[in-house]
């Protein structure tokens, strides 16, 4: 490791405007241009469709790219020659998230709010989604499941999945057959920001979306709030960026299991962040050697280091104050390693994941335990939901009512219309309850 020093911190010896400067997420720094960048290229996408994308594709990731859908027999192609013990670890995490996401099946309700009004709450899957897999510094197969698997449970007409090529234009065959146990077939080889335009817009391929899906770098994470924004009526599922990890510890702890979790994070990318928090200074320092001496050891040792960066020690007062702090930075990843992790959990609701206990990794979360590892980074975990499968739903309501119904309601209708002046809501009442049977 290149004599990283990776400071350990008393957090009270911090002032306050250190403390916020601690908690920051990296790379936020440069909002502006990458809104700008961003904003070019969904326009290009949406001006110029194909082309545009194909453009991009061959400036950012496959040089020599000429088309973007990939075939059927380029898919069974690619998978016919996959390691069966790959198939299985994919059949695995299938079958455990598709248990965790079965379960979450939204029931219809209705009740009748009144004597002789009834009220229905009812779900419908969206008709066509698009779900992004990262491709950039590491290509995730297991996104494809933590995406396909609930478009699949919710029964979407329509999915289309897009994930970057490499330079030889192809997706693995890891991330393919992910995609065909989960019944997607229709793939577009390109990523980054021209890949989500190409779902919230469409392009002569492939008809616009009406929602995308899926986390990314900080380029595709504004692409999909740009679009979900604009009048392109797409929606977005949440805002699923660079990696992060808050990891509570105290002396119960073992400094190994804690270090190699926050290296599986920040293997993710420069821009990921690793924060511990602990009670114990012994623990701190510990945590500390395991980290230098375990990031050596890894194959994206660059990429771990330049995150480790932007990663925050902390030695903290008291349990108390770690609760605090996490709270306040609401982790996308939140792990309890103390000797009384589930007796926490009430206080530590502000995660896009929790993870209890010494012997529950974040990379459980990540690929197999059934759980979604898209979840909510930034921040934003304060006020966004893990993605689940109701996100692949829409929600509407049904009401009826009957003669006697609205006459029990008419009172209260006709004099709220009468209190915000709208004479034709209160008529539209009247006329009935008034009407000779
Ligand atoms: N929050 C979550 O749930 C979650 C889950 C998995 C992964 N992640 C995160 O997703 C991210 C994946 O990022 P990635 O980069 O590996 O893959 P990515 O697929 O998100 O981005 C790669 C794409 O970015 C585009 N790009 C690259 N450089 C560009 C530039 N200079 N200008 C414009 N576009 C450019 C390219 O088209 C490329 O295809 C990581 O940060 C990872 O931590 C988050
Ligand atoms: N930890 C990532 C979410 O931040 C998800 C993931 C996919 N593969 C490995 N990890
Ligand atoms: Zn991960």
């Amino acid at each position: 490791m290149s004599g990283l020093q990776i400071p350990i911190e008393q957090w009270m010896s911090l002032s306050e405007a250190e403390q916020a400067q601690r908690l920051a997420r990296p790379g936020r720094a440069q909002a502006e241009s990458l809104r700008e960048k961003v904003s070019v290229i969904l326009s290009d996408v949406r001006d110029n469709g194909e082309r545009a994308v194909l453009n991009y594709t061959r400036e950012f990731d496959n040089p020599e790219a000429t088309s973007l859908r990939m075939s059927s027999e380029q898919v069974d192609a690619a998978i016919a020659g996959l390691d069966d013990k790959i198939k299985r670890a994919i059949d695995t995490a299938y079958q455990t998230i598709y248990r965790f996401h079965e379960a979450q099946r939204p029931q219809n309700l209705s009740i009748e709010t009144a004597p002789g009004v009834q009220c229905e709450l009812r779900y419908a899957p969206l008709d066509a989604v698009g779900l992004y897999i990262p491709g950039g510094s590491a290509t995730l197969p297991s996104t494809a499941l933590m995406l396909g698997v609930p478009a699949q449970i919710a029964g979407c007409q329509r999915v289309v999945m897009v994930s970057p090529p490499n330079k030889q234009g192809e997706l693995p065959a890891a991330l393919l057959y992910a995609a065909k146990c989960c019944g997607v077939t229709d793939i577009l080889l390109c990523g980054g920001a021209q890949a989500i335009g190409a779902l919230a817009y469409g392009i002569e391929s492939s008809p616009a979306v009406g929602k995308v899906f899926g986390p990314g770098n900080s380029f595709v994470t504004e692409a999909k709030q740009q679009v979900s924004q604009n009048d392109s009526g797409c929606a977005m599922d949440l805002p699923a960026g660079p990696s992060e990890l808050l990891v509570i510890a105290d002396d119960s702890a073992t400094p190994a299991y804690v270090a190699a979790d926050l290296l599986s994070q920040a293997e993710h990318g420069p821009d990921s962040q690793v924060i511990l928090l602990t009670p114990s200074m012994a623990v701190a320092e510990n945590v500390r050697q395991e980290l230098i001496a375990q990031c050596a050891q890894l194959s994206r040792a660059d990429i771990a280091e330049q995150a480790l960066q932007a990663s925050r020690l902390l030695v903290v007062s008291d349990m108390n104050e770690a609760i605090a702090i996490s709270e306040t930075y609401a982790p996308e990843h939140l792990s309890i390693q103390t000797n009384n992790a589930r007796e926490l959990l009430p206080q530590l609701t502000r995660a896009g994941s929790v993870f209890v206990g010494h012997y529950t990794p974040e990379s459980g979360g990540d690929y197999a335990t059934g759980t979604n590892h898209v979840l909510p980074t930034y921040g934003y975990a304060r006020n966004y939901s893990s993605l689940g499968l109701v996100d692949f739903y829409r929600r509407y309501t049904v009401q009826e009512a009957s003669r006697d119904g609205l006459r029990q309601l008419a009172e209260a209708i006709t004099t709220l219309a009468h209190v915000e002046g709208l004479d034709a809501h209160k008529r539209a009442v009247t006329i009935r309850t008034e009407a000779t049977p």
